[in-house]
């Protein structure tokens, strides 16, 4: 399984909305703005690269819904529990199209021990524009979790990608 569960293959506006936790709550194990903040930078990864804009939004029809949930969570790919799958996201598309799922039974951190939400996010958000995975380690969207990346997230290969989409 992909775990980027493609709907369409890139959105067709430049400037997409996202909403938190309208399921689950907040990780426990960050404060909520430092959540914030860094779902505010994996954001701003793929913005700088790509040149789309992301607003956060209360409203109930934002492209982008992120989740913490457990288990099963009302989609066909329940979470299984600590380790194994950290996370997914749908690709473009109205409904689930572009929501991002983290699975809170994960230790999330900022840099920590744990799974680092920073690089997660970023990687899951590729898929919500429409990545693919890539059989480059170097690259963000490589399907194993890498704890060190180098200070640019992205590799020249996900830049490329990401500029021949949108
Ligand atoms: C530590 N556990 C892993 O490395 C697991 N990989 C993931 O959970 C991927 C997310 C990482 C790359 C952030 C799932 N994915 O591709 C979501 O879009 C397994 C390789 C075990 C599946
Ligand atoms: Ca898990
Ligand atoms: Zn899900
Ligand atoms: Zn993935």
């Amino acid at each position: 399984e992909e775990y980027s569960h493609i709907q369409g293959t890139r959105w067709n506006k430049n400037v997409l909305t996202y909403r938190y936790c309208v399921i689950g709550r907040y990780t426990r194990d960050l404060r909520s703005s430092i959540v914030d903040s860094l779902i505010e930078s994996a954001f701003s990864v793929w913005a700088r690269a790509s040149g789309l804009t992301f607003v956060r939004t209360h409203s109930h029809n934002a492209d982008i819904m992120v989740e913490f949930v457990t288990y099963a969570h009302g989609d066909f790919y329940p979470f299984d529990g600590p380790r194994g799958t950290l996370a997914h996201a749908f690709g473009p598309g109205i409904g689930t199209g572009g929501d991002t799922h983290f699975d809170d039974d994960e230790r999330w951190t900022a840099g920590g021990a744990g799974y680092n939400l920073f690089v997660v996010a970023a990687h899951e958000f590729g898929h919500a524009l429409g990545l693919r995975h890539s059989r480059n380690p170097e690259s963000l969207m490589y399907p194993t979790y890498k704890a060190f990346h180098p200070t640019n997230l992205l590799s020249r290969e996900d830049v490329a990608n990401i500029k021949a989409l949108y």
